[in-house]
């Protein structure tokens, strides 16, 4: 969330209770009752098995759910039943991570605390996995009176186990608001049947990673589970870091939005000098109209397209560090090198892209089982040697896209 959010105002009619008299939801209560929140009756469908404690705490649709042994230390929600019966319902995410004295937190300077490898970690090793200690739907968040958020808060906070407790509150901030502020991830909760909805996760140890515009790490979430994937091989003593925003972006640009966030970024990229941010900057402009040229020429059918453009888009993206979002760069330049019958770039392009899928999507990347086939069997693959697509070119160009989960994130202050 960005500075200026808590202006927003008005979905929760809760009025101010100094100036036109509404009273608070534990106000409103006879006196002889300890819950000064009314509950909430769950509809059959949406109704959690027993382990589950709420719906309590409910301002207007919004309550607060929890369960001190789900997941990694437990959870405490505050959202709309709906929303707790989907994160509930999501499948299990559990892959294998590595041990855990892999890293250790240890101050960085101009960054606070930070992570960092105690051993060399390979490129595709999996850091952390984790499910949220706390998650919030991102509009009583924003819109609570702060008088009325702090209470679900204090009980949002006692509704922890000890062990999620502690690791939350030693999170970098102040007050649990902006502890959120700070650390949270955005996440959206939804599936097939239901809307998603934008949700704030806090996941405690995996906030003590900072940002770097060039991470070494990248993360995804699968459903509710947050998962921390090494993008090269990052050597014994250097800081874990991922991308709070969005990369592929000019040093402006992103200096602006990390302010935005609430700090000067003093990261590798941000602190080249000014000739290298020149030239960096350059890249990433000639990343973007390669891209969008490459775009271009094949929804057009292919024509005028060289394989070479790319090679060099690939290179570019090697060049400028953004090890992190490689993935639709080795498709794409796969199954370019494929239409024109390279058969050695095909293969060598799509066994980097198998990789690629695996550490920015996961295992079950919707890509995967193709560009497997392509490194395989080149020849075998449906884009063998095509060159020109006159029909339905935009169908058989289309890439997988990034969404590839129920929920998707941005770094969510
Ligand atoms: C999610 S916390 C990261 C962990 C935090 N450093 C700590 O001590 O717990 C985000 C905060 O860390 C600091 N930080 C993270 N990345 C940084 C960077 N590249 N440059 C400067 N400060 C950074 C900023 O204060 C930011 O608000």
């Amino acid at each position: 969330l960005k500075p200026g959010d808590e202006e927003i105002t008005g979905q929760i009619p809760l009025g101010d209770p100094k100036v036109d008299g509404i009273k608070l939801p534990w106000e409103q209560q006879n006196d002889n009752t300890n819950n000064p929140f009314p509950d909430l009756e769950l509809e059959d469908e949406y109704s959690l098995p027993p382990s589950w404690q709420g719906p309590s705490h409910c301002v207007g649709e919004y309550c607060l759910f929890s369960n001190p042994t789900f997941g990694t230390d437990g959870i405490a929600m505050v959202t709309t039943p709906q929303s707790a019966w989907i994160s509930v319902n999501f499948r299990p995410v559990a892959d294998k991570t590595v041990e855990s004295t892999a890293y250790s937190v240890a101050p960085i300077p101009g960054k606070g605390l930070g992570i960092v490898a105690n051993r060399l970690i390979k490129k595709g090793e999996i850091i952390m996995q984790r499910t949220p200690a706390v998650m919030i739907h991102s509009k009583p968040h924003v819109e609570l009176q702060p008088e009325v958020r702090e209470k679900v808060y204090e009980a949002m906070i006692n509704a922890l186990s000890e062990t999620a407790r502690e690791k939350f509150l030693a999170q970098y901030g102040d007050t649990v608001r902006d502890k959120i502020d700070n650390n949270a991830f955005r996440m959206f909760v939804g599936d097939d049947q239901h809307e998603h909805e934008s949700h704030l996760g806090s996941f405690p140890e995996i906030a003590r990673i900072n940002h770097d515009c060039r991470p070494n790490l990248h993360y995804r979430l699968t459903n509710i589970t947050h998962t921390t994937v090494a993008v090269r091989d990052i050597p014994a003593g250097e800081e874990l870091t991922i991308s709070y925003i969005y990369g592929q972006a000019s040093k402006k640009t992103r200096t602006k939005e990390l302010q935005d966030w609430g700090f000067n970024c003093s990261c590798s990229q941000c602190t080249l000098s000014g000739f290298e941010t020149a030239a960096s900057d350059a890249r990433v402009r000639e990343i973007k109209r390669l891209e969008k040229e490459i775009e271009d020429k094949m929804t057009k059918g292919g024509k005028e397209i060289k394989p070479e453009m790319a090679g060099k888009l690939v290179q570019l993206y090697l060049d400028e560090r953004l090890h992190a979002y490689l993935a639709p760069t080795y498709t794409r330049a796969a199954l370019i090198y494929s239409m024109f019958g390279n058969e050695e770039k095909a293969r060598e392009l799509a066994t980097e892209a198998v990789g690629a899928l695996t550490r920015e999507y996961g295992a079950h990347a919707k890509d995967i089982p193709s560009m497997r086939q392509l490194a395989e069997n080149p020849k075998g693959h449906w884009s063998w040697g095509i060159k020109v697509v006159s029909e339905e070119p935009k169908k058989k160009w289309k890439l997988g896209g990034k969404k590839q989960n129920a929920t998707e994130t941005v770094k969510g202050k």
